[in-house]
């Protein structure tokens, strides 16, 4: 076991390159299932997410090569085997072996999925979506068996704008008999990403990345190569890192049009930003003043970089709202930033940052992956060293985090664990 060491109050300057989208590879791996030849996605994160993702689709036996962020898989030999347990629980996105599943097999047995725990967390949606296409669904000792004779085309309304449900449902509904519309669909652009997939694949899908998507079922689909979309979540965090230490942070792989919410803060903040076409820089900001932040869906500023701004909200100038409409209990960060001299309060499903303190290092917990995205920015922008532990979390979702963040001048590092200390993190 591992934890991240950082010695910070250093001011950072270069250029950081964005990875592959973690919450587009997640549903890109599971969507090669549908296919009858090999796919082969470019560009993807070497991140657990995907490591996971890969062996799962080993064990139903599929054929996978991963080198250099490219991934090819020969889906002709996978069985429907039961997932029920193990790694799947070790991510959020296992659920999307259900839809795939569903579509290319007609059964599927898989485990309730894991991810990050920020307040409940249903599928309701996707077994609702799942039930309208003709699946009969049971949930068995925490495993969710799945069903279906025939999957036909239908009309599904989510009552929530779900990521995880709108791209379940996409998966589950390329090979059903008919037309599927799914209304109020969520818009981010990872489903545009699946969508781009699929439609290579052979798949008819029009609207992806509106509140209405369409389906027409198709007969088959094929293998194809895809290049995954840069990780917004992934270069969002390191907009925030390069607002809170940088001294000019050239921000390289980036959609721009996907980091407007985003942009925005920053510059209501004091940031100064220029955009390009695949590339945003980051100025030195000098009085930062305190702005609220309230998370939507996209394109909304999102859930994912509230934790990680919080931390940013620690330098500014005033009493800060930020409120998470999307979980109710994100807000696990706040006691590690008290721990590190923040001053925070939570109420409800906000939390009220006052600024600006200085932070001092100390030792500190990353709950979920965001948690320790948001320690870590806290921890290079503190006095002293900042020890974080956790990092199964931010493995997760950040692809070399040290060496990136070591080229640009940060002096952050990992180090083995003692049998003391890994005794001390179980109580
Ligand atoms: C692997 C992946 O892509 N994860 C992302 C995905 O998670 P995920 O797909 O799990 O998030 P959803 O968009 O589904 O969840 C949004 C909200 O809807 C609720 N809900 C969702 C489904 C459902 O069936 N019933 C229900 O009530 C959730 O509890 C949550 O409050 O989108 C989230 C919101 O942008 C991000 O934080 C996650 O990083
Ligand atoms: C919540 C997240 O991930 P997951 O949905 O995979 O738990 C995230 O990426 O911030």
């Amino acid at each position: 076991m591992e934890k991240l060491k950082i010695a910070g109050g250093y001011p950072l300057k270069g250029t950081i390159k964005v990875s592959g989208a973690k919450n587009s590879a997640v549903a890109l791996i599971p969507a090669t299932i549908l296919a009858e030849s090999p796919v082969t996605i470019e560009g993807l994160p070497d991140i657990s997410d995907v490591q996971i993702l890969k062996s799962l689709l080993e064990e139903i036996g599929g054929n996978v090569t991963f080198e250099n962020g490219d991934m090819m898989v020969d889906p002709r030999s996978m069985v429907s085997m039961p997932l029920p347990n193990g790694k799947v629980k070790k991510l959020r996105a296992s659920y999307y072996l259900m839809g795939a599943m569903l579509g290319r097999f007609k059964k599927a047995v898989i485990g309730l999925p894991g991810g990050c725990h920020l307040g409940p967390r249903p599928i309701d949606q996707h077994i609702k979506g799942f039930e309208a296409l003709g699946a009969k669904i049971t949930n068995e000792q925490g495993a969710i068996y799945l069903r279906a004779d025939e999957l036909r085309g239908a009309r599904i309304y989510l009552d929530v704008v779900s990521v995880g449900a709108t791209i379940n449902i996409m998966l589950a509904a390329v090979k059903a008999k008919g037309k599927t519309i799914i209304e109020n669909a969520a818009k981010e652009p990872e489903i545009i990403d699946v969508a781009t997939l699929l439609t290579n694949m052979g798949a008819k899908i029009k609207g992806a990345g509106t509140d209405v998507i369409r389906i027409e079922g198709v007969e088959s689909l094929t293998g194809c190569k895809h290049t995954i979309i840069p990780d917004r979540i992934e270069a969002g965090t390191y907009m925030i890192l390069g607002a809170a230490v940088g001294e000019g942070v050239l921000i390289d792989n980036v959609i721009p049009h996907h980091m407007e919410s985003l942009i925005a803060k920053l510059r209501e903040i004091g940031i100064p930003i220029e955009t390009g076409d695949e590339q945003i820089y980051i100025g030195k900001g000098e009085q930062l003043k305190a702005v609220d932040i309230k998370t939507l869906v996209y394109p909304g500023f999102p859930t994912d970089l509230q934790q990680p701004f919080t931390s940013l909200l620690t330098r500014a100038e005033g009493s800060a709202v930020v409120t998470d409409t999307i979980y109710s209990a994100r807000f696990k960060h706040i006691d590690e930033l008290r721990r590190m001299n923040a001053n925070i309060k939570v109420e409800g499903r906000a939390a009220i940052v006052n600024g600006p303190v200085t932070l001092q290092g100390a030792k500190v917990k990353a709950s979920d992956l965001r948690a320790g995205a948001a320690l870590v920015i806290a921890g290079l922008m503190a006095e002293g060293i900042t020890e974080v532990t956790g990092l199964e979390h931010i493995d997760r979702g950040y692809s070399n985090l040290v060496e990136k963040l070591n080229g640009l001048g940060a002096t952050i590092w990992r180090e083995k664990m003692t049998e003391e200390e890994i005794e001390q993190l179980k109580n």
